[in-house]
């Protein structure tokens, strides 16, 4: 850090050991070290540098992203990174591109190599020989959506029709809609994708498959014959996901040989036979739950971010309220900044938890699906899909927040919180559209209320309906806002609310003689149930994480604060599912309330400290508003000089267009 501290004042009020927090945030000593080492690395080299990039027109901006991408590949040799500092660095570059697939395929870090790893789970029984996915000087992209369907996978239409005369399969896009449409890396690099399409054998339609489709010339990178391929136009903000060349792709009766599709939940034999494995079809969706779950993780570190930002402005920012000429009051001293700001930094910690949480269930399920043990594939589904609703609508709600927060020079490309915004508000569609989702939880609390009565115990996330008869009827008799700190009442009202929401829905939709058509007709109710039942997920794992041995300082009661803060803002905003339930009374949800505001002048002596302990870089975090010095004002005048418009005082234009207006306007005002 250079020059002064701005923010040394605050720092120096942390009634906590920040080192031992960054840690906990890290998730453990070693990831700490090992994102430490990697975000100064990236840092410090000019290569990586990212404040040109909202000012750069698109193909600039995209060949800069393919030097980047070049440039982390050949430091990942020469420093011989592993998986782990080799995924480091590509989120301390900062950078959506192309190669994050790539870097999925060849480290098994990627999102291909996540989707096909599972898909050739059950491949190797089929195939002998190698795998026809590309490994080296290759690159690939996931190809599942269409123009004309994205969310219904099912509706699908390009067609894998097999051909036992020559033994492969015929790969078309019958419809303008069936182009594919968005993959990421599809539209300029990719040479190869995982396809999604029909399969059809014998005529017979046997729905959506997977294929390994290579799409250009390892020699000329121009598209092989009978695929047309291009980039789907420019995206939303400036810079932000446009360093992503998001394609569409068209087949025109392109032929592949038959095991190249992957064959994970059936198969194709030489004759043309159709044989169903004994698996259960959703397999062929399981690659989806990987990605989600790391969408969750990542949220964590989105909200983090722009809360970072958000809470270092808000203490250098000062309106209103000087006395005898002294300084004016921060404005994180406003108790509205505080209830805005401070929810805000306990999500970034709750998400934090639950992603954690989540990782380790994600991995028991593939240790589960290596033994043929499917049964937790749909809690594990409803999980992901659920939390990923959740914390990506969160994250990308929260980042608008905190630039409002930051009032006009949150505005400010400068302030980093635009482009973060760009980049991060397709993670509300991509990998599943957040109210698709929810309704799938939905589906799975339905079934579960549908299935109560039955000797099949719920158990994991579900397994608070199991005490249904109790959380129907209890009610909340403490009445003192101390008692809203207590973490199993706090559990309590959320499993009740969660409990009696999924009951009522489940209680309107036996009203109508056909379930589904109640199911259609309910489902804004059923999207607030299934959030209420994720919202329990993740207090109930904040409350579990504070079970555990936490060492250092005070960090220990900085965390239960923030997670009263998390539960008790959620209280507060979703009051009316509490207090319709009945619950609580609307005594005991402003006696709810109070405790929260207490909470809010505990947190703020830490709040500094707490987003400190994010131990993000400036080029990280990217925004002046945001700087670890606080040095905004100077800053911010500087960085406006550097505007291509101000490279000159008369504007390009001036004489065409300005000119003549001006010379104009003095000839009125002659004449008159
Ligand atoms: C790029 C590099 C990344 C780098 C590394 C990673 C970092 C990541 C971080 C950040 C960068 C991310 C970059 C962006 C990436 C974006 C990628 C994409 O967007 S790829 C497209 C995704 N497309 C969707 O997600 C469609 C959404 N639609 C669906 O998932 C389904 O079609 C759905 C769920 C809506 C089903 O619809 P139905 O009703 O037609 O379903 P039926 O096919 O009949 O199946 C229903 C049964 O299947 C189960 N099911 C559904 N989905 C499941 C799943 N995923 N797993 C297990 N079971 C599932 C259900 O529970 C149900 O089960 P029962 O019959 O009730 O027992
Ligand atoms: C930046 C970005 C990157 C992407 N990358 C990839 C990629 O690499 N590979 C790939 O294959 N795809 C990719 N996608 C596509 C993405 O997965 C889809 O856009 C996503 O699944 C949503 O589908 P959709 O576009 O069909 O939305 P739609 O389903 O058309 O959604 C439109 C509206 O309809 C509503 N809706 C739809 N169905 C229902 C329902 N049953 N009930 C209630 N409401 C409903 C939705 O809530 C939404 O409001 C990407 C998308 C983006 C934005």
């Amino acid at each position: 850090m250079e020059g002064v501290d701005y923010l040394a004042d605050e720092r120096k009020k942390a009634q906590f050991d920040v080192d031992e927090m960054k840690i906990v945030w890290a998730g453990s000593r070693h990831a700490f070290e090992v994102s430490d080492r990697i975000s100064k690395l990236v840092a410090n080299d000019p290569g990586f540098s990212k404040e040109e990039r909202t000012m750069l027109p698109r193909k600039e901006l995209f060949k800069n992203t393919l030097r980047k991408a070049a440039y982390a590949w050949k430091l990942i040799i020469d420093l011989h990174l592993s998986e782990e500092e080799a995924e480091k660095l590509r989120c301390f570059i900062d950078e959506p591109a192309f190669i994050d697939a790539h870097w999925v395929l060849t480290s098994c870090l990627t999102l291909i190599f996540a989707y096909a790893k599972l898909l050739l789970w059950a491949q190797r029984n089929n195939r002998k020989g190698g795998c026809p996915w590309p490994t080296r000087c290759k690159f690939g992209c996931y190809a599942q959506t269409e123009l004309g369907h994205g969310s219904n996978v099912r509706g699908l239409e390009t067609t894998a029709t097999f051909d036992p005369q020559t033994d492969e399969f015929v790969i078309h896009s019958p419809t303008l809609t069936s182009s594919k449409w968005w993959p990421g890396g599809l539209g300029k690099v990719s040479t190869h994708a995982v396809v999604y399409a029909r399969l059809i054998t014998d005529g017979k339609d046997h729905g959506i498959n997977a294929f390994i489709i290579q799409l250009r010339s390892l020699e000329d990178h121009k598209p092989l014959p009978g695929i047309t391929i291009g980039d789907i136009g420019t995206k939303f903000g400036n810079g932000a996901y446009n360093t992503v060349d998001n394609g569409v792709l068209r087949f025109d009766h392109v032929r592949i040989p038959r095991d190249q599709m992957l064959m994970s939940v059936s198969q194709v034999t030489k004759v043309g036979k159709y044989v169903q494995f004994d698996v259960p079809r959703q397999l062929l969706y399981v690659p989806m739950v990987d990605v989600r779950q790391t969408i969750v993780a990542d949220a964590s570190t989105a909200l983090s971010r722009a809360v970072c930002i958000a809470t270092r402005y808000s203490a250098v920012r000062r309106q209103f309220g000087s006395q005898n000429g002294g300084q004016e009051i921060q404005v994180i001293d406003y108790k509205t900044q505080q209830s805005r700001l401070f929810p805000l930094l306990a999500s970034a910690y709750a998400f934090r938890f639950v992603g954690e949480w989540l990782k380790r269930l994600y991995t028991d399920v593939t240790q589960r699906l290596q033994a043929k043990d499917f049964s937790t594939v749909p809690e594990v589904h409803a999980c992901t899909a659920g939390l990923k609703s959740l914390t990506t609508t969160a994250t990308a709600d929260g980042i608008e927040e905190c630039r409002k927060l930051c009032g006009g020079h949150g505005y400010l490309c400068s302030s980093g919180l635009p482009e973060l915004f760009a980049i991060y508000v397709p993670a509300c569609t991509y990998e599943g559209d957040n109210i698709v989702l929810l309704l799938q939880v939905a589906r799975y609390l339905m079934k579960t209320v549908s299935q109560l009565g039955s000797r099949k115990k719920p158990v994991g996330t579900i397994a608070y309906m199991g005490k249904l008869e109790h959380l129907m009827q209890c009610r909340f008799d403490v009445e003192q806002a101390k008692d809203w700190l207590k973490p199993s009442v706090i559990l309590e009202a959320f499993e009740a609310r969660a409990a009696r929401m999924s009951v009522a829905c489940a209680q309107n939709i036996s009203k109508f003689d056909n379930p589904e058509e109640g199911f259609a007709e309910l489902a804004a109710d059923l999207v607030e149930a299934a959030l209420a039942h994720c919202q329990l997920i993740v207090v109930s794992k904040f409350i579990e994480k504070l079970q555990q041995d936490i060492p250092g300082k005070g960090v220990k009661q900085q965390l239960e604060v923030l997670c009263g803060i998390y539960a008790l803002f959620l209280l507060h905003k979703h009051q009316g599912d509490f207090l319709g339930t009945g619950y609580i009374t609307s005594k005991q949800a402003s006696v709810a309330n109070e405790q929260l505001r207490a909470l809010y002048s505990q947190l703020r002596p830490n709040a500094i400290s707490l987003v400190d302990a994010f131990n993000y870089t400036d080029h990280f975090l990217g925004s002046i508003l945001g700087r670890y010095d606080g040095n905004v004002y100077p800053k911010l005048y500087e960085a406006a000089w550097k505007d291509p418009l101000n490279e000159s005082d008369v504007p390009d234009g001036f004489h065409e267009y300005i000119r003549p207006l001006l010379k104009q306007q003095l000839l009125q005002t002659a004449r008159l």
